[in-house]
């Protein structure tokens, strides 16, 4: 298994690779095992769909110790580095940094700590607020200083876009890179104009929401990688993907009293076992437990 260290390693020669990092959200930890199963390059974990996961709207109201509690769950579950969601840093100023040092004992690869207002809100929804950039420069300034792995990655977003407009927003982003930021997010951002806007403002590392629903176009990586975006997340794709089958199953089980008009769409039991790595924890119980029994048979 790599270890913290080499994820955040790992991570920070992605971002330096000029290769786009795709992390899809993974909402458990055996959805990031079919993350890594699949080649993609890390793990995201979403405030978003943690809340949705416990049935909470993704309005500040999971803690810390549930959303870090969640995400060394889910990043343990992979070799993938895993960034997380820290939505405004869950507290004041000094809760920043006890956050940033309960991230780093789960194991999480870096994380992104916004600049709306508590409560905060989705970041595709009217009436957000941002706080003052002082107030967000002090946020930052806390995350670096508490880090004590320096790969750790500490990525700034600003939602500044759809309250104070696009220039504000990169003034923004400039102002948290200043106070040690290493990458910038740049939340809601309308067009692709937009995007390549804020790649030619601002020389860090930047990560690109492909969020549905949202207010963004959803760009492809192909698309991404050629504005010179550095990491996407699909953050809540996976759990909307899953509940919409959790949707059809139900239906179905209601109006037909079988699954069977699903079964065909379900993940088999080979696969399940396959993510799970059932067959090396059999290897492993027999080392341990394949004792010659009197009077027994042993092969
Ligand atoms: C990225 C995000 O912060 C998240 O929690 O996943 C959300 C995603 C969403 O609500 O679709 C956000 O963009 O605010
Ligand atoms: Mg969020």
């Amino acid at each position: 298994m790599a270890t913290p260290t080499e994820k955040r390693r790992r991570l920070r020669a992605g971002l330096a690779s000029g290769r786009l990092q795709r992390l899809p959200g993974a909402f458990s930890p055996l959805a990031a095992k079919a993350a890594a199963d699949h080649g993609f390059d890390g793990v995201y974990v979403s405030g978003a769909a943690l809340a949705a996961d416990l049935a909470l709207p993704d309005i500040g109201l999971t803690t810390l110790t549930e959303v870090a509690g969640r995400g060394g769950q889910i990043a343990r579950a992979t070799d993938l580095p895993t960034l997380i969601d820290a939505d405004t840093g869950f507290g004041e100023v000094s809760n920043v940094a006890r956050t940033i040092a309960s991230f780093e004992d789960a194991g999480l690869a870096g994380c992104h700590l916004e600049d709306q207002v508590n409560p905060k809100r989705c970041g595709h929804l009217d009436g957000k607020q941002v706080v003052p950039a002082a107030e967000m420069v002090r946020r930052v300034a806390a995350a670096v200083k508490a880090r004590t792995d320096p790969g750790f990655v500490v990525c700034a977003r600003t939602d500044a876009r759809a309250i104070e407009g696009l220039d504000a927003a990169i003034d923004r982003a400039k102002a948290y890179v200043d106070a040690g930021a290493d990458m910038v997010f740049p939340e809601a951002m309308r067009d692709e104009a937009e995007f390549a806007a804020f790649r030619a403002a601002v020389d860090v590392p930047l990560l690109a929401n492909m969020t549905e629903f949202g207010a963004s176009p959803n760009l492809t990586a192909r698309q991404l990688e050629d504005l010179g975006y550095n990491l996407v997340i699909w953050p809540v794709s996976s759990l909307r993907a899953a509940m919409g089958a959790v949707d059809e199953l139900f239906a179905a089980l209601r109006s037909e009293g079988t699954q069977a008009s699903v079964v065909d769409r379900m993940q088999t039991r080979a696969r399940l076992y396959d993510l799970v790595d059932y067959a090396s924890y059999n290897e492993f119980d027999q080392e341990l437990f394949n004792f010659d029994v009197p009077g027994g048979h042993h092969e």
